[in-house]
């Protein structure tokens, strides 16, 4: 399977076909302690195979908005469109914390998805293999989860969740737990595997480094009542090393989502 490198950050607007709509989303919670407005009026188009990062203050929404793209939350107003109705159902999820089976080895778990969607078809076995080679997990498939770093835990978690090739890749902040080292070598892969794999990403971070580094556009959020403040278009060359944090076009872009964040302190 040999699928040619991206060599430029933007998706090409020209080729790319918008995938997800999100108009006008509103959320409440209805507490005992009262109301909480979550989100407000979020309005924002993907287009397929592009990584975009959401960031934002603690509590502004972020994850509301990926639980609600994935279905497990309703908008309380406003829509979800995908541009086609499949992709609805083509979702895969990675979470901060998620948790593999202790009792499967790495390649049961890998497997998990397709076991219990009653999806193990030849093809599909073959691409988990392929996942976990391009994963670097090739040599680790026997292996149980007690005798894997947290690093290696979360590259299986992200095997996993395109162990059914969804169209779509939600991440909450999926290397949050992680060490600033293995969270930069988790990085690398992630932007190896999406390269490969062309997915859509939407991915939650609290590190303005790591989603400039990863994105095609970061959307930046306010403090709730959460509302897109920005949304900045990374436009630097691919695949990025890390030698690109030092260059001057990212210090940049840094520098000016910070002020936006910072800004609505
Ligand atoms: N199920 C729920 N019931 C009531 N309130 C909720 C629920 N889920 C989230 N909230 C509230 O909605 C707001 C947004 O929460 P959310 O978890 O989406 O924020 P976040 O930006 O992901 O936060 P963090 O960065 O800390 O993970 C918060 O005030 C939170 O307390």
């Amino acid at each position: 399977m040999t699928i040619p490198a991206r060599t430029h950050s933007t998706v090409d607007d020209q080729i790319a076909k918008d995938i997800l709509f999100i108009k006008g989303v509103n959320k409440f919670y209805e507490t005992q302690s009262g109301t909480t407005h979550a989100l407000e009026n979020i309005n924002l188009t993907i287009k397929e195979g592009e990584f975009v990062s959401i960031i934002g203050p603690s509590g502004c929404g972020k994850s509301t908005l990926l639980k609600i793209l994935a279905n497990l939350e309703k908008p309380s107003s406003g829509e979800i469109n995908w541009g086609e109705k499949s992709s609805k159902d083509q979702i895969g999820f990675v979470f901060q914390d998620s948790t593999l089976l202790p009792w499967k080895n790495v390649l049961e778990n890998s497997l998990f998805p397709l076991k219990v969607k009653k999806m193990d078809t030849r093809e599909n076995l073959e691409r988990v293999e392929y996942l976990l080679k391009i994963a670097g997990l090739d040599s680790f498939k026997k292996a149980y989860p007690n005798e894997l770093s947290g690093g290696m835990k979360q590259r299986v978690s992200i095997v996993r969740s395109l162990s059914f090739d969804p169209k779509v890749l939600l991440m909450d902040e999926p290397f949050g737990a992680l060490d600033a080292m293995t969270r930069d070598k988790m990085n690398i892969e992630l932007q190896r595997i999406w390269n490969e794999t062309k997915k859509t990403v939407l991915f939650i971070t609290h590190s303005i480094n790591e989603a400039v580094f990863l994105s095609d556009r970061v959307v930046v959020m306010s403090p709730r009542p959460g509302r897109i403040d920005r949304v900045f278009t990374i436009d630097l060359i691919r695949p990025r090393t890390v030698d690109v944090r030092e260059t001057i076009d990212f210090v940049k872009y840094v520098k000016e989502i910070r002020e936006v964040l910072g800004n609505d302190d």
